[in-house]
């Protein structure tokens, strides 16, 4: 379709939407303001489509919904409508967040809800059962690892996400195991294909196909991943191999995007030196070892420079103790042979072995 062909059927499907009455659940009683595409504001239009989304989530009465992105409400209006108590929406764009809260409003069911307007990566999002979104897709990454890792009690979340991205996502075939996220997401969660939606559902229509999928928590996580990583230490240090990048991409013009870094360049960081030293000495606390495991000494109240001159952070660090640190550092990438890689190239059995190499050095990511 053209530019000028969808901006036309943009106009009449907003003309139809507001036209119609305020108190169905199709009703979008509020004033028509610019869609944003680098917001990611393609409405989901099609009712038959909302109403399939909102019976495949099984809201249960008393349940409390987190939706990212509500938009000017046209999900909203039946997650307010369905037997859930309360709906809490994260919406970045104020004129959305004034948007659907006039539509609850005009709805009769504003009481059910809260909008916080904000940006979804950076709100604390309130206590939830159920998540169900037809989410911003430049977010899709880092919003799916906020969910899964991020510390959340819930039961599902079922969004609409770009098809590509759920492929990668459920770890269909094609994609390997070097996706990391797919594999790290079946630790603590089921995630299922649905169905398929297609970019004509939208206004305006996007350039690329959607699909809903559900992330299913698991009840009972693992405690290890394999005999001697415990789970949490393995997403930490997922989290560092590919968080950096996951930020870059989400910030960067898709064609001033870098070059991801590799292995060598974000561990020989100085802040990442020294948070691994605080971790890793915490965890020699917490595990009552001594000195010997890791061998990281007791603490040194000194008042020495570290490498290029910065003062060492609480001041309580040698500079022999962090640069002996750092050499373990370089000492557990240089055995693995992985210096000079980019996390996203590796398998997930090549950054095991690299976590394991780590830890026998006492560099802790937990
Ligand atoms: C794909 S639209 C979905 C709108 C609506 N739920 C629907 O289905 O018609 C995505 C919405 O997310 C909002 N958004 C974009 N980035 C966001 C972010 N970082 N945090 C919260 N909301 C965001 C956009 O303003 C937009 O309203």
């Amino acid at each position: 379709m053209s530019r000028a062909a969808s901006a036309l059927r943009a106009r009449h499907a907003v003309r139809r939407i507001s036209s119609s009455s305020a108190s169905s659940p199709e009703a979008w009683d509020v004033p028509f303001h610019r869609l944003q595409k680098q917001r990611g504001q393609h409405l989901l239009t099609n009712p038959r489509v909302l109403d399939d989304i909102v019976r495949r989530a099984a809201i249960r009465p008393g349940d409390a919904v987190l939706e990212v992105g509500p938009g000017t409400g046209n999900l909203t209006a039946r997650l307010l409508a369905s037997p859930a108590t309360r709906v809490a929406a994260v919406e970045i764009d104020p004129r959305m967040a004034s948007a659907v809260t006039a539509r609850a409003a005009a709805l009769g069911l504003a009481h059910k809800l809260t909008v916080t307007t904000g940006d979804a990566m950076e709100v604390e999002f309130p206590e939830f059962d159920v998540c169900v979104s037809n989410i911003p897709y430049a977010i899709s990454s880092p919003l799916a690892a906020k969910l899964l890792f991020g510390g959340y009690r819930f039961r599902t979340a079922t969004l609409v996400v770009q098809r590509e991205f759920a492929r990668r996502l459920v770890g269909a075939p094609g994609h390997g195991e070097r996706n990391h996220l797919a594999t790290n997401a079946r630790l603590v969660a089921d995630v299922t294909l649905l169905m398929d939606v297609s970019k004509a559902e939208f206004v305006p229509v996007p350039g690329v196909d959607s699909s809903l999928v559900e992330i299913r928590m698991k009840e009972d996580r693992p405690a290890e991943v394999q005999p001697g990583i415990g789970l949490d230490e393995w997403l930490e240090f997922t989290r560092v191999c590919f968080g950096q990048h996951q930020l870059q991409r989400r910030r960067q013009n898709k064609k001033r995007r870098k070059e991801e870094k590799t292995l060598g360049t974000i561990f020989k960081r100085e802040e990442m030196a020294m948070e691994l030293f605080r971790l890793s000495r915490r965890a020699e606390e917490r595990e009552g070892n001594g000195a010997g495991t890791s061998g990281l000494d007791a603490p040194h109240h000194g008042d020495d420079d570290v490498g290029d001159g910065k003062e060492v952070e609480d001041g309580c660090f040698s500079k022999e103790e962090v640069v002996a640190f750092k050499e373990r550092i370089a000492g557990a990438l240089q055995s693995a042979r992985l210096n000079n890689e980019r996390p996203s190239r590796l398998s997930n059995d090549d950054l095991l072995r690299l976590l394991q190499l780590f830890i026998k050095r006492g560099v802790r990511f937990h």
